[in-house]
């Protein structure tokens, strides 16, 4: 059996982006970028105002000031002249700053009298323009090569100008849940020792969370010839295969022997950790191939753990993206660890975070409860309320 570190180490060095394709923006929401978006122009293009109201010269400010309202200027239809000496100009938030102003005032301390602007406060200490390029000049790095386009991402690649990127494409994943005693949700309770088949669910739901398109999910039963045909199929429609179940000893667990025949080559296979002990992963006819415990609270720790760095990495992020262990306060007291690593599921609790009562790895109920997982080392001593822990969001 491998630490945890070592699994995601082999894992990071197995794993990588797919295909780079080009596609438009309003495609490009999930996907990591294959190249650093440029901007082609300047952000703002030119000095802009930040508010409504009237652009004037500072120098014609000896209180009160009686200015003469020229023209207007409206975001997309600036004033084409100038303001001259005892001149202003009425402007609109986001509009082009006129030539000869230097800052813009409030409407709401500016009178009127016909073509008048009557100002009769002081100046403060806001210039209300947005100088030409304080966002970002022309040609700067807006976003880097691996950035994921979360929404805020696309934000700054629509604003550099960009009609299209370059992108990694989306992984495809399979799921197979594996099992005689399995049956499609609403159907459990026809048969005596049936049960509803939950696990693909959270898996391929998880799956979609971090980037992948969900191909397919299927449902198999304990049958070597069926799974081995399944298996083999899988493999040739997705670039990664996630099975379920059937992956620690028993007379029926078919799951890393489905694929032998496909050439299974093993990149790690149990790792000491609590739960999800047998998950494996491995590759076969160049996709790789995820092998996740039956349990279903095992299944979901184990397809957070190292289903959504597999998925960073075949979208072209670095792995360790997916996993961002954040310090936090605990809010109740935990246990000595033993010799595996563990994972417990936690909730979030007076600005702390406190592991659930039912630890049981396959919990259900108290898997939908779970908002995150605390990761305690192998033979760390009981913590107290008030320690820090490593905390993921689940
Ligand atoms: N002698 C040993 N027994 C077990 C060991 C061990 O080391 N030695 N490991 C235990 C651990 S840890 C786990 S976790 C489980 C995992 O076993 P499998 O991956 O082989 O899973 P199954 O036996 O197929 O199923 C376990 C459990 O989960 C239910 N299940 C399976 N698939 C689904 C699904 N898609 N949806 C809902 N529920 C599912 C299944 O009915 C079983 O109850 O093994 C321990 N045993
Ligand atoms: O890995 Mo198992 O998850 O402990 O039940």
């Amino acid at each position: 059996m491998i630490g945890f570190d070592e699994a995601l180490e082999r894992l990071a060095a197995t794993v990588g982006p797919t295909r780079q394709e080009r596609v438009r923006l309003a495609e490009a929401h999930g996907r990591a970028l294959a190249a650093p978006v440029i901007a082609r122009l300047d952000s703002p293009a030119s000095d802009t105002s930040a508010m409504d109201g009237y652009a004037v010269r500072e120098a014609d400010f000896a209180l009160p000031a009686r200015l003469r309202v020229v023209g207007e200027s409206f975001a997309g239809h600036g004033f084409d002249g100038a303001v001259s000496a005892g001149e202003c100009v009425r402007i609109f938030t986001g509009a082009p700053l006129p030539r000869g102003a230097d800052r813009v005032i409030m409407q709401e301390v500016v009178r009127r009298e016909g073509d008048l602007a009557i100002f009769d406060h002081a100046l403060g200490g806001g210039r209300h323009v947005r100088p030409q390029g304080s966002d970002f000049r022309r040609g700067d790095e807006l976003l880097p090569a691996g950035r994921r386009l979360d929404p805020r991402a696309m934000v700054a690649a629509a604003g550099a100008d960009v009609a299209e990127v370059e992108v990694w494409a989306r992984p495809t994943v399979i799921v197979l849940g594996t099992g005689d005693e399995l049956a499609e949700p609403g159907r459990a309770a026809e048969r005596p020792g049936m049960i509803p088949e939950s696990v693909s669910f959270g898996v391929a739901g998880m799956a979609r969370v971090f980037g992948a398109e969900v191909v397919d999910r299927l449902r198999l039963p304990d049958d070597p010839g069926v799974l081995q045909s399944a298996a083999a199929a899988a493999l040739d429609r997705a670039d990664l295969v996630v099975v379920t179940g059937g992956a620690s000893v028993g007379e029926k667990d078919y799951a890393r022997a489905m694929f032998t025949r496909s050439g299974l080559e093993l990149i790690f296979s149990k790792v000491a950790i609590k739960p999800g002990k047998p998950v494996w992963l491995g590759r076969a006819r160049g996709r790789l191939v995820l092998g996740l415990p039956g349990n279903p609270t095992s299944a979901m720790v184990t397809a957070r753990l190292f289903l959504a760095p597999l998925l960073a990495g075949l979208a072209g992020e670095p792995p360790g993206a997916a996993l961002r262990w954040r310090p936090a306060p605990l809010a109740g007291a935990l246990p000595a660890c033993g010799e595996r690593e563990t994972f417990h599921r936690a909730v979030w609790r007076d600005g702390g975070v406190e592991a659930i009562s039912n630890q049981d790895s396959s919990a259900q109920k108290a898997l939908a409860a779970a908002e995150l997982l605390i990761r305690r080392r192998a033979g760390a001593p009981a913590a107290l309320a008030g320690e820090t822990i490593e905390a993921l969001a689940f």
